[in-house]
């Protein structure tokens, strides 16, 4: 347990008692709890939770906080003892509750949960951290990125977010999440066609593709440093991104070993559809001797056949054409077949020649898939041209030198095929020029300390170094003397490490180890590591041998040849000096000063060593991991002293809104920093000459308040707003409304006239109609009446007529036989009236005529007499028929006319 140091002073922790519950060190679990049962002076005697009694130093034992919340704080800072054995607790705690998230102020510590944890990444999480106030919510990645960019818009800086941690803690995977969620803030909705943050989120899988290779810590691991820088435009729109990229591991082109394999590439080329694989003669990756130094050709759950797809298209998306796709896997098979050339020693000494057949046949699959020539192809690989201002001397390789020299080829052209890779999708995705501000993602291998460190680990470490110090001061001096080596053709190892020696005997933090002469030790900021410098020199030299140069100059490819852009003439036969080392330098120079002009926020992912669970607290590889992501650093600045200090104008400046009124009484900085800090009843703090020193947490308590202030101002301002907003809106609508209605009623009242209008019309004619219909009912019925009148009357008319008829007749009749009878009777009253008359007559002429006989006897007279009367007689006679027939006359009449 030497190098487990704890975070608060090594002073004996005060107030452990008899019963105190403590913290007590263990070989194996790191730490165990217990009770404290005797107090010895310096010892302490613990009884651990297994029942089993430990004596241990008292400078060895931390308080432990009984009442320390269930599961555990979200930020470290709110533990009540801020040690070790307390921060582990805490993250094993809400690790086995599936909070892999913990802030240490800050910084976000993420351990690695090997489970896919689909629900704390989904669009419904992102909707929860957007805007949300740092704090609120669990602490999260998406927290991080919301921070740096609300803070990019608010404050129109930069910023970046540093992503450490050891292989296979999950860095790569905490970069894509925070990409997704910057890309999710600061994308274009709807936008057709290749987006800038699709782009960038699709660059993902493709430098996967060839960047990435499965470990022994990592299935996918990234085996180079990446640095996105992601531009936004004045309205926090995305308009631009830039990938850098570092130091990508050459020598894992030619060597892995086993279980490891080489860059996912050249199996997802073997797996790709025949058609392809027939194209470039390439077949079982077990046949190439760049694969087959391992044992390892699948990866579990992954189907590099489906992964070629995927490739291409995620190719596709960032902008690379079909015809580059081609080239560009040409090219990796190319150098399938160039790792399959063999050689064979030669006839003269140090010669060599291409070993069989099989080798030449690769040697001209090689050449046709680069599309140079195959003696040229065979030339450089074992000859080396020198040109001295004398003559031009061609050397012979031997068959290792060959071997050298085709492997330096293979990791040249597999490097230039990822730097051209990477320019590509920059350029593809597009710079902004008038960038307002950028946010970087820095996703940078973790500070590395094995048995055998060699120069990637010092790449690595001296990284680390500089990003942990990053606006402090720089160690270096080593690279350049490494450059000098390189450039120094007699130099060896050896004399680089005696120049290290040398110039670096009296740095503190650096040592030679006592029985080595080519290691060297460097106390870095997270533990001493001691580098072998044996093969610093070959693997610092980053030239392309002329040869090579040539070869590649001449093909009749333009993809190979953009690989490599000829040299210019004075440069061309002789070799170019360039290191890995300066390179790195530069590209770190050049980082630094990108981060430097940046708001940086931290994420150290921890890997566990063991995927259950409980194993994470048994893992003292953890607090390393902790203290090389200066976690445990973070954490003991924090709680010891002042931790935060700001110039009284800086404090007035941010938090001036917590008292306004300072402002008013033209009052001194000094007293106006006091009054707030009295106003918010804080204790504990301090005010210098020019600053004010704040406790652990102060600040955050203070940015709560301030949080509060500007955030009900910002309420305030909103309702404003939104009332003005709304009342516009109401009046347009209601205006619109009012409009709407009109028109509504408008036309309902065209429909009610026209329904009325029907209406009317409909009762009209139904009018007529039943008016019609009745009148024609009607004279149905009086034709009916009336012929039934007509016949009626008719009948009674007719029976009135056949009565009068009758009643004529019988009057007629009754006339007739009263005619009859009155004539009946007068004829017989006329003749006894005649009968009187003439009996009378008679008697009164018998008379007469005995008195006329009498007188006739008397004379003639009485004859007269006699004659008047018989014409008397006949004319009574004449007079009595005429009356007759008169009467019967007028009877006839009469009947007739009535
Ligand atoms: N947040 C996460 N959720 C689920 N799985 C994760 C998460 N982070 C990491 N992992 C798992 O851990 C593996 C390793 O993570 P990652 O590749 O990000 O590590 P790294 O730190 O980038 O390693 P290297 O430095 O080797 O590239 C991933 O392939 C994934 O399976």
């Amino acid at each position: 347990m030497a190098g487990v140091a704890s975070i608060e002073d090594k002073a004996a922790p005060v107030n452990i008692i008899v019963g105190s519950h403590v913290w007590v060190e263990d070989p194996v679990l790191a730490w165990v709890d217990g009770e404290v049962i005797r107090l010895n002076g310096q010892e302490v005697h613990v009884r651990n939770t297994s029942g089993k009694t430990v004596v241990s130093d008292i400078t060895k034992v931390f308080p432990k906080d009984t009442e320390s919340p269930p599961g555990g704080v979200d930020d470290m800072t709110k533990l009540s003892y801020l040690h070790e054995p307390g921060v582990l607790q805490n993250l094993a705690t809400r690790y086995e509750l599936n909070e892999i998230y913990t802030y240490t102020g800050n910084i976000l510590i993420a351990i690695n949960p090997f489970q896919r944890l689909p629900h704390i990444y989904d669009t419904h999480m992102m909707e929860q951290y957007k805007g949300a106030a740092f704090g609120e919510l669990n602490p999260h990645v998406f927290a991080v990125a919301d921070v740096a960019y609300r803070a990019m818009i608010n404050e129109g800086k930069s910023n970046s977010i540093l992503v450490s941690g050891e292989s296979g803690a999950g860095k790569t995977e905490t970069t894509k999440m925070l990409m997704r969620y910057l890309a999710y803030l600061g994308g274009r909705s709807g936008v057709e066609g290749r987006t800038v943050e699709q782009q960038v989120l699709e660059s993902n899988p493709v430098l996967e593709a060839f960047g990435n290779a499965k470990t022994i810590r990592n299935n996918n691991s990234s085996r180079f440093g990446k640095f996105v820088e992601i531009q936004f435009d004045k309205s926090g729109r995305i308009s631009g991104a830039a990938i850098r990229t570092y130091l990508l591991e050459r020598s894992r082109v030619c060597q892995i070993s086993d279980p490891e394999r080489n860059y996912h590439c050249f199996y997802l080329l073997c797996a790709a559809p025949p058609e392809v694989r027939e194209k470039y003669k390439l077949g079982d990756p077990k046949s190439f001797h760049y694969l087959n130094q391992s044992k390892c050709y699948e990866l579990d759950g992954v189907d590099d056949a489906h992964e070629y797809l995927a490739t291409r298209r995620a190719m596709d998306i960032v902008g690379i054409s079909e015809e580059e796709q081609e080239a560009i896997f040409r090219v990796v098979a190319a150098i399938l077949h160039l790792g399959n050339i063999e050689f064979a020693k030669g006839k003269e000494i140090d010669s060599s020649v291409i070993k069989d057949e099989k080798s030449k046949l690769h040697l001209n699959m090689t050449a046709e898939l680069l599309r140079c020539d195959a003696k040229s192809l065979e030339d450089a690989m074992i000859q080396r041209v020198m040109v001295t201002p004398e003559e031009v001397i061609t050397r012979t390789l031997d068959p290792d030198g060959a071997l050298g020299s085709r492997d330096a080829l293979a990791k040249t052209i597999y490097s230039r095929l990822f730097d051209w890779i990477v320019e590509k999708i920059n350029n593809s995705i597009g710079q902004d020029p008038n960038s307002k501000s950028i946010i970087g993602v820095l996703d940078i291998y973790g500070f590395e300390s094995f048995k055998h460190n060699s120069f990637e680990q010092f790449c690595i470490n001296f990284t680390n170094e500089k990003l942990q110090q990053h606006f402090n001061q720089k160690p270096g001096g080593i690279i350049s003397l490494l450059d000098e080596a390189c450039m120094f053709p007699k130099s060896t190892h050896e004399t680089f490490a005696q120049k290290l020696y040398q110039t670096f005997a009296k740095n503190k933090r650096f040592a030679k180890p006592k029985l080595s002469r080519t290691s060297f030790t460097i106390a870095h900021y997270a533990g001493d590591v001691t580098y072998q410098a044996d093969l610093f020199l070959d693997k610092n030299k980053d030239y392309v041998v002329a040869e090579h140069q040539d070869l590649l100059t001449a093909s009749k490819c333009p993809f190979v040849v953009g690989l490599f852009p000829p040299l210019p003439e004075e440069s061309s036969k002789s070799s170019k000096f360039s290191s890995i080392g300066s390179r790195f330098k530069l590209q770190l120079q050049s980082l630094m000063e990108t981060l430097s002009s940046t708001e940086p926020h931290y994420i150290r992912c921890v890997k566990p060593n063991n995927v259950l669970k409980p194993a994470i607290f048994e893992n003292l590889n953890i607090i390393q991991q902790l203290r090389c992501g200066g976690v445990l650093e973070a954490i003991r600045i924090s709680c010891a002293g002042y931790p935060t200090r700001r110039t009284f104008y800086e404090f007035l400046l941010r938090f001036g809104v917590l008292a306004p009124e300072v402002f008013d009484g033209n009052h001194d900085d000094k007293v106006a920093c006091q009054m707030i800090l009295d106003k918010m009843g804080l204790k504990g703090y301090q005010l210098g000459k020019t600053k004010v020193f704040l406790r652990a947490g102060q600040m955050a308590e203070l940015d709560t308040r301030r949080a509060e202030v500007l955030g009900n101002a910002a309420k305030r301002i909103q309702r404003q707003v939104r009332t003005y907003i709304a009342r516009k809106e109401f009046i347009s609508l209601r205006k619109a409304a009012i409009q709407v209605q009109s028109s509504w009623r408008a036309m309902l009242a065209c429909k009610l006239y026209e329904q009325l209008r029907r209406e009317a019309a409909a009762l009209k004619i139904q009018k007529h109609f039943r008016r019609h219909i009745v009148r024609t009912s009607y004279l149905t019925v009086r034709s009916s009446a009336i012929t039934l009148q007509t016949g009626l009357r008719a009948m009674t008319a007719r029976n009135e007529f056949r009565f009068r008829k009758q009643s004529k007749a019988a009057i007629i009749i009754q006339a007739h036989l009263r005619r009859h009878i009155a004539y009946s009777y007068h004829k017989s009253l006329l003749k006894a009236a005649i009968v009187s008359q003439c009996g009378w007559r008679r008697r009164v002429a018998r008379r007469e005529l005995r008195k006329l006989k009498m007188a006739a006897r008397e004379t003639g007279a009485l004859q007269e007499a006699k004659n008047k009367l018989e014409k008397r007689v006949e004319e009574l006679t004449w007079r009595l028929q005429l009356e007759k027939r008169l009467r019967v006359m007028c009877i006839l009449f009469y009947i007739m006319f009535c």
